[in-house]
């Protein structure tokens, strides 16, 4: 289902989150908002969903660890013993949860997409990988290697995209050192079978 959103809403919409983010974090926001509409046109998925959800996808993200705990808890978002060892990882969670309930997007496809951006998860719907990836590869990225060959792969093939970008975040993460989410880690492996050919009815992206 579309959803229609006025002109004035959108606007309503950025100028909370030009509020709410830090300068740097809005500059992104607004490159993944861009590159998912374009991403929306590359792939056949609905270009104000995708605009909407790269919009609100760091919606919490400019929030204290221990804020972002208590949030979780008031509201009743379960935390994952990875997410409190590492409550940053929360921001996508809680966004989609702010998504639906302080920006009103009444949207289940929207929010999913905000709430895997992060980790993504295995058979990703077209939406949540289009925001999984447009995060990764939007043009104020510059700090990830490889990025030129990556946002091709993206473009190309957004399964291939995904288990490319899934890859890469595991070999960023495995040296950081911060408790690690095993849904990356099952994104990938999934994904390494989709574009092997292994896993039926994921081809919707050629
Ligand atoms: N499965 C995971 N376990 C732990 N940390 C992760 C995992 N996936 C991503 N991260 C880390 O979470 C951080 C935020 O990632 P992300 O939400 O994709 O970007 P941003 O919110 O900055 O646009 C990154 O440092 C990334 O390495």
């Amino acid at each position: 289902m579309e959803i229609n959103m006025r002109s004035e809403d959108i606007e309503y919409i950025t100028e909370k989150l030009k509020k709410k983010l830090t300068p740097g974090r809005f500059t992104h926001t607004m490159g993944v908002a861009y590159t998912a509409a374009c991403m929306a046109m590359r792939f056949g998925e609905d270009m104000e969903k995708a605009y909407i959800a790269g919009l609100l996808h760091d919606c919490a993200k400019c929030i204290s660890d221990e804020e972002k705990i208590k949030k979780c808890e008031q509201n009743g978002i379960e935390i994952s013993p990875s997410e409190y060892a590492n409550p940053s990882l929360l921001h996508a969670k809680l966004g989609a949860w702010y998504a639906w309930n302080k920006y009103d997007i009444h949207d289940e496809q929207i929010c999913s997409a905000i709430r895997y951006h992060t980790t993504g998860r295995p058979a990703m719907t077209k939406l949540e990988k289009i925001i999984f990836v447009a995060d990764y590869i939007e043009p104020n990225r510059n700090k990830a290697p490889d990025l030129d060959r990556i946002r091709n792969v993206c473009f190309e093939n957004l399964d291939m995209g995904v288990m490319t970008i899934a890859e890469a975040t595991l070999k960023y993460i495995e040296n950081s050192g911060e408790a690690i989410d095993n849904m990356t880690a099952d994104t990938f492996e999934y994904y390494s079978k989709a574009v092997n050919g292994n896993i039926a009815g994921t081809a919707d992206q050629q």
